[in-house]
């Protein structure tokens, strides 16, 4: 058996156990290491589909993989090591006990989180984790409630930092995966063309402290192409007219979705707006929200369009078992030298028959 960083290098040193989340991309296990230093430590294990991608895709996502594994911040979710085995890629991870914000809020917060104090808790330790990128010239590009993750102690970590942004890469608004309701306008008006900012990601955090708030983002349940059509054609959302929360938080929200990247603020100065002296850390997030966490695996259900199921996946993965650790390389550190328009979600709607262009000329 290999071993990186003193974790397995392939399946058979894993015991998975219950599915405990399903993305657009692949299923989330609880399981545990059997062999080496850490075996009987419980992780979570991301197994992707590559299937469908091309090995241009994948080289991406190992250079994400590789700055993923040098991020350090106590907000920031790093992985344990991640390997290929077939055609599926294991990305193995820190079980946190909370799962996702995401999943709390579809389960114990189905009208939103009222608790101001537990709403500015929560979102500062996002935005420290969004500060950590920026401050090093990175964008996370999928920040949503499904990707707050939580423990049991009440730390609040970001995941899923630019993998799946790149399984997006060339998907057009039809076959978009997932749900863009927290897209930013200039994401989806780019069509390719355009190099954006660091900006996207607190755009999709105002919208993500209105699903907070609300339980739901703005323009949930709605079609995904509809839902592009909406981001640029309205006016940002906002909850001006919603009396439960006061002011601070609502100015807070309507300075982040402001559609002028420009004109909205950076982490470190959104971090001193006002609302956030109500925020009281993790000992109030442990208090508050992470007594009598439900078990993970009851939380999930397996989506309407998901077949494969757990036995199945297992059952791909017997032959050519990677041994790869598909996070190390002799390249140069990627924290310095990425580029920032080389990003997957410019090429939404770059086809040139894309149905959003249709769309929109319809509107007009
Ligand atoms: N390390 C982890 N510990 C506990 N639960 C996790 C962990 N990582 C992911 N999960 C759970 O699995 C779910 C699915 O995660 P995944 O990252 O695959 O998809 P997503 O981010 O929710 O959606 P998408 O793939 O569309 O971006 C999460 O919402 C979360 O509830």
């Amino acid at each position: 058996m290999q071993y990186a960083n003193t974790w397995p290098l392939s399946e058979s040193g894993y015991e998975l156990e219950a599915p405990i989340g399903y993305g657009s991309f692949g299923t989330v296990y609880a399981a545990a290491a059997l062999e080496g230093p850490n075996a009987g430590e419980k992780v979570a294990i991301k197994v992707i589909e590559l299937e469908n991608y091309p090995d241009s895709n994948i080289e991406e996502i190992r250079k994400e993989i590789q700055i993923m594994r040098l991020s350090s911040h106590q907000n920031v979710l790093s992985y344990h090591v991640c390997f290929l085995s077939g055609r599926q890629l294991w990305m193995v991870m820190p079980l946190l006990e909370g799962g996702s914000v995401g999943n709390l809020l579809k389960h114990r917060y189905q009208e939103g989180i009222k608790d101001q104090v537990l709403l500015a808790s929560i979102l500062r330790e996002v935005l420290e984790g969004i500060y950590y990128f920026h401050q090093n010239n990175q964008i996370h590009r999928d920040i949503k409630a499904g990707n707050i993750l939580v423990s049991r102690s009440g730390q609040i970590l970001l995941g899923d930092f630019g993998v799946a942004a790149k399984l997006r890469q060339g998907m057009s608004a039809r076959t978009f995966a997932g749900s863009p309701c927290w897209m930013a306008p200039e994401v989806v008006e780019s069509g390719g063309n355009v190099a954006y900012t660091n900006k996207v990601d607190i755009w999709s955090f105002g919208i993500t402290a209105i699903e907070l708030a609300k339980g739901r983002p703005p323009y949930a349940g709605h079609p995904a192409m509809k839902v592009m059509l909406m981001i640029i054609s309205n006016d940002p959302p906002s909850l001006d007219e919603d009396e439960e929360f006061d002011a601070s938080f609502k100015e807070m929200i309507n300075l982040c979705l402001q559609k002028e990247p420009e004109l909205r603020p950076t982490a470190e100065s959104l971090l001193r707006k006002k609302f956030f002296n109500k925020a009281k850390g993790v000992e109030y997030i442990r208090t508050h929200m992470c007594a009598d966490l439900p078990r993970l695996e009851t939380l999930v259900k397996l989506p309407k369009d998901r077949k494969v199921d757990r036995d199945q996946s297992l059952g791909n993965m017997s032959s050519g078992s990677g041994g790869w650790d598909f996070s190390l390389s002799t390249g140069e550190n990627p924290l310095s030298g990425k580029k920032q328009n080389d990003d997957p979600l410019e090429q939404i709607g770059s086809d040139e028959e894309d149905p959003l262009d249709s769309l929109l000329e319809e509107e007009n």
